[in-house]
């Protein structure tokens, strides 16, 4: 059965830099590892500046063993939300981008509609006088 975890985006998961907060995104999961700092090996520095980004290749990089993967896990809060607003964002601006293209064009070139009906009056009415 899928368990439901909770979301976090990096933005929120950033926020927890400090000695006395302090949050890593792995692997696309978040882990609170504030109780865990003084205690790691490989010191609280490292796991500190691994905060604000996605730490799996430098978590990869120090070779951690099986062990250390499992005792991980209990630190995991929730998974990182990877929705991805700001395209969203970006695809309705094209649109607006699309709509104000016409608009200027529209402005542009109102001219020839313009040109086209007045020609046609003109001829229309030369037409008529020489009935
Ligand atoms: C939940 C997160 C973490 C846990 C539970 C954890 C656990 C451990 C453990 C148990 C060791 C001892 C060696 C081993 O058994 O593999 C270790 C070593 C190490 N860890 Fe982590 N670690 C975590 C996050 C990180 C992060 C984010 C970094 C960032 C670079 C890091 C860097 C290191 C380094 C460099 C060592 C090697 C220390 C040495 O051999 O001198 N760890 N870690």
């Amino acid at each position: 059965m899928p368990t439901l975890s909770k979301l976090y985006s990096m933005q929120e998961a950033s926020e927890h830099n400090t000695k006395d907060d302090c949050w890593v995104v792995i692997d696309g999961k978040v882990y609170d590892v504030t109780t865990y700092l003084d205690e790691h090996p490989g010191g609280d520095d490292v796991v500190l500046a691994a905060t604000g980004k996605d730490a799996t290749e430098e978590f990869e990089d120090a070779g951690h063993s099986k062990s250390a993967k499992e005792l991980m896990e209990t630190f995991c809060i929730g998974e990182l939300d990877t929705t991805f607003i700001p395209q969203l964002e970006i695809s309705s601006k094209k649109q607006t981008d699309y709509a104000q293209k016409l608009m200027d064009l529209t402005k542009q070139y109102w001219v020839v509609p313009v040109a086209a009906v007045s020609v046609s009056v003109v001829l229309g009415f030369l037409y008529l006088r020489k009935k």
